[in-house]
């Protein structure tokens, strides 16, 4: 793409970047570690060695630097390296090697020590041991000047390496091929013991073998040490023939502008560069810190896969007259926006800056007289009509001849209409585009996706580019965009592209009511989809909780978890019917969930009290595994099978069976505060919550758990091993971001309904702007289900829920008081030896129930070794230990009676229920709850390979 073979220097940039550190991450961290500060910890020495070892590679590294400084002037100055990517002690050891080299192999120093080098030296690679000094003087100079650049580095090592190789086995050839046997000043006049080696066995085949392996090999090294592809051949050969004979072969060509490789010159204005620079091209030189050289076609072919296939003018394109520079790809992309936008056409101006886009160089998105080219990637389109959602007619008529009808979509109010781009937008862009540019980094800002909350901006990478630069740069992103809460998405998954999320500082709410008419969200009437939100795209976020199949919703204070759990219960209010899902609620909060009491979707009252909602769970599990025996007895696999069966009259009970068979409902089970449940009973909880979630999902039982803390000892690694899919809302640590999605992101999002979506089996967490519905609407939609059926709840669910909290000092003592109080009720007797003895407690524990017994106003107080008063009749003994538990009165059997005759005339077939009442948990299992009222509502058809959540369009 053009962008790439017109972008910024990459020499030019990484010299520039020097001493910035956080520019880059150089490019040795591929060897050595992580980055800058890794780099420089490289340079200091092990604190474990010896002070001697220490010293020495500190005037070794001094030497290395001061050498460095000067071979970084020579040329082409590139000095202002950054000095965490130097390498000048390595480079040093080539430099050193290669000057005593060449004392006794080009100077003929003599010495014993020389003496004996050489013979090691000159006895294994010939005469090929006079070119090692150039070889290693090449490494040294490539290693002081870019040190960052170890492909390039590795690549010339390589080439020389093979070189070496293949010289040594020419020079065999050309020196006689001399054998062991003539003794070893034969081999050192030829190609040393190496060549030798290398060149007997071809040779013995035929004498040409090795001159043609060797040659060739020779060959392909040259091609390699200078980076030249086969392609590139003969424009290095023209390059020579004008270096030598002082012709501009390439400018003549260049204005007749009929050549691929001529347009790439027309494009970077090289029809113009310095003679000087291309003779350096040619002989491979500075080829990284020439700026002439970037996206030279073919120059990077052995450090880069994929070849750029920019699009250069056609063949035989309009001749350029001498002088005039044609336009660039990138200028006339401009020119092309700038055409569409004069046509007043948001259109003409989208589809022509899309086709553009990719052809606007850095230079010119970069330049302040262009404005930015850049329109968002997803254009938003305006919220869904505010059209009623259809009515279901097939589901509504429950069982008893019930009329129900779902909540009307006008009690959702439409959100504004969300904005495509900014102010705010383009003071973005311009500062990105601002930042990379003062960091060098050859990127460019291409479009951007602008959400609700948070707007993604894309950045291209230039060929060559390391995805490090950007992303080492996001404190200084942050710094120029003055936002703390910049994320990077590094790549954008499916898009070669990086994704810095910015936070609006315009941001929108969404709404619940335009979720749900969504285009996605109506194309379903599975009663248990839920309006999540919108994603950062602007597409509507609907999800759909039998899939998932169990949610945790997690994050800080404030964060938005109650406002996403009311979007959820009022989408299912407003889409499902009692008979197609039954909702448990757990409140430990007591605030949050009040607005639902009431509503005929509940089948306990709210749970407020967190030991009734452990109960509350255990009760799941029955329920749970009485579907199982259901399933199991009947042969289906899943809830929704069975349902369609009895549906259709296929399930049968057996025939001394009074039982009437109904299709289950949906059970979703809402835990809006799991810390508080797991604080009273880590171990129950957990156990149940396991189970819940291993089986659950067959028997059509969905948990959602929310959490403000969700530290290890809440969700536990049970609990989320079994919970796949997961809401996080802003967290407080990155630690507590980990334990929600098992990765770093939660805490940087921006709070107040912006979370990070992972359902289940998705492997990348969608970041959403949760949708947000007031209370205003929520009373209209409770209202609405209210005023059609009255709930009808369980007593077994959890038999206290409804009921006083036990009083703080009795605590776990309830049981054993009652059998106090019975027992000095009945007996008239209040004598603590005789409770120690009755109820065999030690002395401390029957005093402190005397105590309790005396402040409920059962006995008097003490007076003295006497026995006390009691104050209770036998016959008022049911109201004190009723009080004693926290219940208002006894429950009498004509209570139930009242409740069953109200469900009666509600029309609901209580039939079940009622049976349920007498049922043990063991006869239930037998039997098969049947709390639900009886109904004929999933729609199977929709639950087909459907994802748990989707996008839709606008
Ligand atoms: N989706 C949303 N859209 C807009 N604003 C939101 C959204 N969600 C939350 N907020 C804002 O954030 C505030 C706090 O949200 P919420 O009460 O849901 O937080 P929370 O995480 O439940 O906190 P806590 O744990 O203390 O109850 C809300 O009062 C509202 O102003």
């Amino acid at each position: 793409m053009a962008t790439r073979t017109t972008s910024a220097p990459r020499g030019s940039s990484n010299s520039k970047s020097g001493g910035s550190g956080s520019g880059r991450t150089p490019a040795k961290t591929g060897r050595s570690g992580t980055g800058t500060a890794r780099g420089k910890q490289a340079a200091v020495v092990e604190p474990q060695q010896p002070w001697i070892l220490r010293a020495l590679a500190g005037v070794w590294l001094g030497i290395g630097h001061v050498v460095g400084a000067g071979v970084r002037r020579i040329g082409h100055d590139v000095s202002d390296l950054d000095p965490a990517d130097r390498r000048d002690g390595a480079a040093l050891f080539n430099l050193a090697l290669g000057v005593f080299i060449a004392t006794f192999a080009w100077w003929g120093f003599k010495g014993w020590f020389p003496d004996v080098v050489y013979s090691i030296v000159n006895g294994t690679f010939g005469w090929v041991s006079l070119l090692l000094p150039l070889i290693l003087f090449v490494c040294a100079f490539r290693l002081f000047r870019q040190p960052w650049d170890s492909r390039g580095n590795n690549r010339v090592g390589i080439g020389f390496l093979i070189m070496t190789f293949a010289g040594t086995g020419l020079a065999h050839i050309i020196g006689g091929q001399p054998t062991v046997a003539d003794g070893f000043e034969g081999l050192r006049r030829a190609g040393g013991m190496l060549g030798f080696l290398a060149a007997s066995p071809l040779a013995a085949i035929h004498p040409a073998v090795p001159v043609i392996v060797y040659g060739a090999l020779a060959f392909v090294s040259l091609l390699i040490v200078t980076a030249t592809p086969f392609g590139a051949i003969p424009r290095r050969i023209r390059g020579a023939y004008e270096h030598l004979m002082g012709v501009d072969l390439v400018d003549a060509d260049a204005q007749r502008g009929d050549s691929h490789d001529r347009s790439y010159l027309y494009e970077n204005e090289a029809a113009v560069e310095p003679k000087k620079k291309r003779r350096k091209r040619f002989f491979g030189k500075d080829r990284d810190d020439d700026p002439t050289l970037e996206g030279y076609v073919g120059d990077e072919a052995f450090e880069h896969a994929i070849v750029d296939d920019d699009a250069p003018p056609a063949k035989g394109g309009p001749a350029v007259p001498p002088g005039v520079r044609r336009p660039t790809q990138a200028e006339i992309a401009v020119e092309k926006i700038k055409a569409a936008q004069g046509l007043g056409s948001p259109k003409a101006v989208a589809d022509n800056a899309t086709e553009a886009i990719p052809l606007v160089t850095p230079t010119a998105a970069l330049s302040p007289a262009v404005p930015p080219v850049i329109v968002p990637s997803a254009p938003v389109g305006p919220p869904p009509p505010p059209t009623p959602i259809p009515q279901r007619t097939e589901q509504l008529s429950l069982a008893g001849d019930v009329t129900y009808t779902l909540p009307s979509s006008d009690n959702l109010t439409p959100g504004s209409i969300p904005k495509e781009r900014t102010e705010a937008n383009d003071a973005v862009v311009a500062a990105l585009t601002d930042t990379l540019q003062q960091f060098n980094v050859d990127a460019t800002v291409t479009g951007f996706s602008r959400g609700p909350t948070v707007t993604r901006y894309e950045i291209e990478l230039a060929s060559g580019t390391k995805v490090e630069r950007v992303t080492a740069l996001s404190k200084n992103i942050s710094y120029a965009v003055a936002s703390s809460d910049v994320r990077i998405l590094s790549p954008i998954p499916g898009k070669s592209a990086i994704g810095i999320e910015i936070p609006n500082t315009d941001r929108e709410t969404v709404s619940l009511g335009d979720v749900l008419r969504s285009q996605n969200a109506r194309r379903t009437d599975h009663p248990m989809v839920m309006g999540v939100g919108k994603d950062v795209e602007g597409g509507y976020v609907v999800a759909n909780l039998a899939k998932m199949p169990h949610l945790l919703v997690a994050g800080a204070t404030g964060a938005g978890k109650s406002s996403f759990v009311n979007s959820m219960i009022t989408s299912i209010l407003m889409r499902a019917t009692p008979d197609e899902v039954r909702m448990v609620m757990v409140d430990p909060k007591r605030v949050e969930l009040t607005a639902y009491e009431g509503v005929p979707h509940l089948i306990t009252p709210i749970i407020t009290n967190p030991k009734k909602a452990a109960e509350a769970l255990q009760w799941v599990v029955r329920e749970m595994d009485a579907r199982y025996d259901d399933l199991a007895n009947y042969g289906f696999k899943h809830i929704d099978d069975f349902n369609k069966a009895v549906r259709a009259g296929k399930v049968v009970p057996p025939v001394d069976s009074k039982r009437i068979i109904k299709p289950y409902p949906y059970l979703l089970v809402i835990v809006d505060e799991l810390a508080d449940l797991m604080m009273v009973a880590p171990r129950d909880v957990e156990d149940s919550i396991v189970r819940i979630t291993q089986l659950a999902r067959a028997a059509g039982i969905h948990l959602v758990l929310a959490t403000q803390r969700p530290s290890v000892d809440v969700v536990t690694g049970l609990i989320k091993a079994n919970v796949p899919s997961r809401m996080a809302f802003a967290t407080s640590s990155v630690t507590d971001s980990r334990v929600v999605l098992d990765q770093p992101g939660a805490e940087k999002l921006i709070g107040q309904g912006d979370a990070l979506f992972l359902p289940m089996g998705a492997s990348k967490a969608m970041r959403v702007q949760g949708a947000w519905v007031t209370e205003s609407e929520i009373h209209r939609v409770v209202e609405h289900v209210k005023g059609q059926l009255k709930a009808v709840y369980r007593d077994d669910v959890a038999p206290e829920a409804q009921k006083k909290q036990i009083d703080d000092d009795i605590g776990d003592d309830l049981e054993v008081l009652l059998q106090a109080t019975e027992l000095v009720v009945t007996t008239q007797f209040g004598s603590t030896s005789m409770l120690q003895r009755k109820l065999r407690v030690g002395f401390a524990k029957a005093g402190r129930l005397m105590d309790l017994l005396e402040s409920r106003g059962v006995v008097g107080p003490s007076e003295g070794s006497k026995a006390r008063d009691v104050l209770v009749k036998p016959d008022d003994l049911a109201p004190v230990l009723a009080a004693m538990k926290g219940q208002e009165a006894p429950a009498t059997p004509d209570a139930h009676t009242a409740a069953l005759s109200e469900n009666a005339n509600a029309n609901i077939a209580v039939g079940g229920y009622a049976e349920d009442l007498v049922a043990t948990d063991l006869e239930r299992r037998k039997q098969v709850t049947e709390y639900h009222d009886g109904a004929d509502g999933i729609d199977d058809e929709d639950e087909g390979g459907e994802d748990a959540w989707s996008l839709t369009g606008r």
